[in-house]
């Protein structure tokens, strides 16, 4: 069987609870290779705790994710792994892009190093190699090559952003999970920095799991969408089709008061 065409991430029946609260509810997919899933839905829906459980930050209620690994074929991320091999997981194959980027840069080393940190994890030690890949990749997310020893906390906040994705994706991971990699910035930077991830995602054939309040955002990268309302997904299909042709009255609304703004 070609394995390419086997799905990256499998989520079954996943449920989480909190005590008595819901957090997401029954959610089965498939992620496949390559494809580009959008998770959107107002607040407290549920976006969070399903991206959290799908990257093994937090271990689900009920149900089972599974993940097909380069070697090993499909395994459960919670009973078939050890802590261990999901850390390495998330610092090879995975990566999380951060809403803030101060969750997801070391704000006391320099830019270069918070880029470098992550080559050395997967095993690069010549220090010229190191150096030099992470300027490449300060260019590739358009920040001069100069401020390559500078700190994160002299940059401005789209930078930071852009840094933390070269950081991301440096080490070429096959699934990266974005919680709101867009919110909290102006306008203009947000379209600046979608435009960058949209052709990154794109030349670097990655699979992403996205979540975002913002449709624009869901419109632009993803070419599936989930819905989600009350921990459950409501409605699930190709972007433009939930778009353009909500089925469910929440859809339906969530659509209509964009198309207001
Ligand atoms: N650590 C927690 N303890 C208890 N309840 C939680 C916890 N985290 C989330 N919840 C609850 O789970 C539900 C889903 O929350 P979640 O953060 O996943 O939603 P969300 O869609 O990501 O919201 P937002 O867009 O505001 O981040 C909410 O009812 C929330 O109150």
């Amino acid at each position: 069987m070609n394995t390419i065409l086997q799905p990256l991430l499998k989520v079954e029946n996943l449920s989480m609870m909190y005590g008595d609260r819901v957090g997401c509810q029954n959610i089965s997919f498939d992620l496949r290779p390559g494809e580009v899933l959008g998770i959107v839905g107002e607040s407290g829906s549920g976006k969070s705790t399903l991206l959290n459980c799908m990257s093994a930050q937090l271990k689900p209620t009920k149900g089972a994710i599974s993940y097909n690994t380069r070697h090993d074929g499909n395994r459960d991320l919670f009973t078939e792994m050890t802590e261990p091999e999901r850390r390495f997981l998330m610092r090879t194959d995975w990566a999380f892009v951060h809403q803030n980027p101060r969750d997801g840069l070391r704000m006391g080393v320099s830019a270069g190093a918070n880029i470098g940190e992550r080559l050395m994890a997967v095993g690069w030690r010549h220090y010229g190699n190191i150096r030099n890949t992470s300027q490449d990749w300060l260019s590739k997310v358009e920040i001069s090559e100069e401020r390559l020893d500078d700190l994160p906390s002299t940059f401005s906040g789209g930078m930071q952003q852009r840094l933390q994705i070269a950081r991301n994706l440096v080490t070429e991971p096959r699934l990266v999970f974005m919680d709101e990699p867009t919110g909290g910035l102006d306008v203009s930077v947000q379209a600046k920095l979608l435009d960058l991830l949209r052709g990154l995602v794109q030349n670097l054939g990655l699979s992403v799991v996205i979540v975002t309040h913002d449709l624009a955002v869901a419109r632009l990268l993803s070419h599936r969408l989930m819905v989600m309302q009350n921990g459950r997904v409501i409605e699930n299909g190709l972007t433009d089709q939930v778009l353009d042709d909500p089925q469910h009255p929440y859809t339906q609304l969530l659509v209509s008061s964009i198309l207001q703004c």
